[in-house]
């Protein structure tokens, strides 16, 4: 598949298939399940809009008692970070001593993340994880590391299964990045 990119025309260059993800899919949700067990309560935060295809498929496969909430930021536009970070949706109520994890669609500089972690300590909950199903080690501009994570990548622009560009191609199926045709 091609697609027009500004002035370029790409090829669409596929990283992870299907059927790659749905297998580290299954080994993310067997590590998950281990480490937290099936007795007390997890709460899924999904980060919007990105993360929904992967949270999805990895809630299905977790064995303990979830409640699963949303929030949106926004920094991106177009293939570039714009800097600024906002909480386009409030953080769910009283998580005051719950479990939580982040469920990520990508790492990329770290500032994302960066700033949700920190919005979400101010609210004393008992533990805070990330699930990241990419991340970009060489893009790191902040501190953080994701306690799962799907697949490193280089740092290239990805698009796919969550991943979008200007809101458009996140229902492709699987991961891919943009190669000029
Ligand atoms: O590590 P960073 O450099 O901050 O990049 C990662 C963030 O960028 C994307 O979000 P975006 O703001 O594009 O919103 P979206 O999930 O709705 O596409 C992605 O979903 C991450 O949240
Ligand atoms: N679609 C998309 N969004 C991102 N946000 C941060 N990095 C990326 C990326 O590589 N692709």
């Amino acid at each position: 598949m091609q697609i027009q990119v500004n002035d370029s025309l790409m090829n669409v260059n596929v990283l992870f298939s299907e059927a790659d993800i749905r297998e580290r899919i299954k080994q993310l949700s067997e590590q998950i399940n281990k480490d937290y067990g099936t007795e007390n309560t997890l709460i899924i935060l999904i980060v919007l809009h990105g993360a929904l295809l992967f949270a999805s498929d990895l809630v299905r496969n977790l064995g303990m008692p979830t409640e699963i909430e949303t929030v949106r930021i926004k920094s991106y536009e177009g293939t570039s970070s714009t800097g600024n970070i906002t909480l386009v949706t409030p953080l769910p109520k009283d998580l005051t001593d719950k479990q939580i994890l982040v469920i990520e669609d990508i790492v990329d500089t770290g500032r994302s993340i960066d700033f949700l972690l920190k919005e979400l300590r101010k609210t004393n909950p008992k533990s805070i994880k990330v699930c990241s199903l990419l991340d970009k080690p060489e893009a790191h501009e902040f501190p953080v590391k994701a306690d799962y994570v799907g697949f490193e990548i280089a740092k290239h622009f990805v698009i796919g299964y969550g991943l979008d560009l200007d809101g458009k191609y996140r229902n492709l199926p699987y991961v891919a990045d943009l190669k000029k045709a």
